[in-house]
């Protein structure tokens, strides 16, 4: 018996019919990855799985039986339990990680406190064994890495024992060795017969981990890849429509320095760090969660002291206190959460994406308010952001044609030091080409730096690609000649190549 049919499944918002027709099926014990280009209905059908949302037309069932959630809580008592895009999805980061494990039970532990507390974290070590989690779990979420505490969201999932596991881009935030260790988790999952529904756009995590590729292009199923091994450039030809174009890197010439970063001591490293990146030059720079990338961004944006070392623009010493006194200086920064990232809800799609501007609307005149306009429609074409229209609110739009959005407000603007902290979250690989290739054909005038826990993403925008590791630089490499298994081993943090390096 399949864990879930979906059958003819269909759903409109006003005029927009975001999926049309959808059949599928979940067995026990596999992993089916759906895969989409950003807009085509991924979302909305997992929200009309979990309860979310409802559908217009069409069925579902769960081991045989009818499945038409009331709502989220429904779904999940059924057994349909997912984990959202989030990093660490209703993980409450003041408790404790067993009180956060067992939080679905906590009233079944015993009236005493004394009794309480201990009884849940025997439960809570349980569950953590169960799930091969090597977790302390009196220790604080709050003071638990982001790949922690995104186990801590899929192990207490766990604990509601679903018949279908929906996780929604989970490894969004982690790193390839963290995110290796959510892999081993779901095999685990996959053994004790879990059906796993996976959203990704990353081929790592596709290759790792799908026993079966479904691919969704405008509300349909365009394709499924079942047979080992599985057919990854045809999967991917299915969810664009057509046959990704290679890349094709001219790696920049350098031009003069613009940004330069001296002698920077970055936490928990003794070795500064010094680098300058060149008028036209795209750099990456990459390494593990805690390797120091956020700290330096946060710190050429103005939003970290620097304590030691210094950094200079075109030469001048540049101290930025502020984000606003980094901006004065033409440093822009598109940061890694949307949420952080001043999406103004209530906005629409062209006045989002011209919000820097806005301020001097008052003072624009009716054509020049026209020509921004006309900038921000001009940007939505280049860039591929899918909407019905520049004035539809920013919020109907799919969460990478929300991300596009947020690359092309910064991409409008005249930045002599442009910084993109995790530009292709959630963006489909095909959007993540064409974004990257307008971001190299207007790099001219400024310095951009790019900041990318993904190597993929690195190698394929970057004319130079700097790997931090603990605070340090541990290689650096230009793009037309890398030497891949180093960078790999860099990355991780490997003895030997940092000696290497060095
Ligand atoms: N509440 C809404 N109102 C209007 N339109 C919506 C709403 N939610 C989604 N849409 C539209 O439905 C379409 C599909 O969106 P959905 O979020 O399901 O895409 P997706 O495949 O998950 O994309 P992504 O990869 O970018 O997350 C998009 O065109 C989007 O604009």
């Amino acid at each position: 018996m399949k864990a879930c049919e979906i059958r003819g499944l269909e759903k409109s918002f006003g005029r927009n019919h975001v999926l049309r027709g959808i059949d599928l099926d979940l067995d026990s014990g596999e992993v089916v990855v759906l895969m989409g280009a950003n807009g085509a209905g991924k979302s909305t059908l997992v929200k009309i799985l979990c309860g979310f949302q409802g559908a217009n037309a069409g069925t579902m069932t769960l081991e045989g039986q009818p499945f038409d959630p009331a709502d989220a809580a429904d779904a999940i008592a059924r057994g349909v339990v997912t984990v959202h895009q989030s990093i660490d999805d209703g993980v409450i980061p003041d408790l404790d990680v067993a009180t956060n494990l067992m939080l679905n039970r906590l009233t079944e532990h015993g009236a005493s406190l004394l009794v309480r507390d201990r009884a849940l974290r025997v439960a809570a070590r349980k569950v953590a064994d169960n799930m091969g989690l090597d977790l302390d779990v009196r220790a604080r979420v709050s003071d638990l890495s982001v790949a922690d505490r995104q186990m801590i969201a899929i192990a207490r999932a766990m604990a509601y024992d679903p018949k279908v596991l929906i996780l929604d881009e989970p490894t969004s935030s982690l790193s390839a060795s963290e995110a290796e260790r959510l892999f081993a988790l779901l095999d685990r999952l996959r053994e004790q017969g879990v059906a796993i529904l996976y959203i990704s756009h990353r081929m790592s995590d596709i290759r790792r981990i799908a026993d079966r590729i479904v691919c969704m292009r405008d509300g349909k199923i365009s394709g499924v890849f079942d047979q080992a091994p599985l057919d990854y450039d045809g999967a991917v030809t299915a969810m664009l429509g057509h046959r990704m174009t290679d890349v094709n890197i001219d790696v920049a010439s350098g031009g003069s320095a613009i940004l330069e970063v001296e002698r920077v001591m970055l936490d928990g490293s003794d070795t500064p760090v010094s680098f300058s990146a060149h008028d036209g030059e795209v750099v990456a720079i990459t390494g593990l969660l805690g390797s120091g990338k956020s700290q330096l961004a946060d710190m050429i944006f103005g939003q970290k002291p620097v304590k030691t070392g210094q950094l200079r623009i075109d030469g001048q010493p540049y101290a930025p206190a502020s984000a606003g006194q980094a901006v004065a200086a033409g440093v822009f920064m598109s940061s890694k959460d949307r949420s952080t990232n001043a999406v103004i809800p209530d906005f629409d799609i062209a006045n989002n994406m011209t919000l820097p501007f806005l301020g001097s609307f008052s003072r624009l005149s009716l054509l020049s308010k026209r020509k921004q306009r006309g900038a921000a429609t001009d940007m939505i074409k280049q860039i591929g952001v899918k909407c019905q229209s520049d004035q539809d609110g920013i919020g109907t739009l799919s969460g990478g044609n929300q991300q596009k959005v947020m690359i092309g407000r910064w991409l409008l603007e005249d930045s002599r030091v442009l910084l993109l902290d995790e530009p292709f979250q959630g963006v489909d690989i095909g959007a993540r080409r064409d974004i990257g290739r307008h971001i190299r054909a207007t790099a001219k005038g400024r310095a951009t730096l790019v900041f990318a826990a993904e190597l993929d993403e690195a190698l394929e925008i970057a004319d130079r690609i700097i790997v931090l590791h603990e605070g340090a630089i541990v290689g650096t490499h230009e793009n037309s000649n890398i030497d891949l298994d180093a960078l790999i081993a860099q990355v991780s943090g490997a003895k030997d190549a940092q000696t290497q390096a060095n």
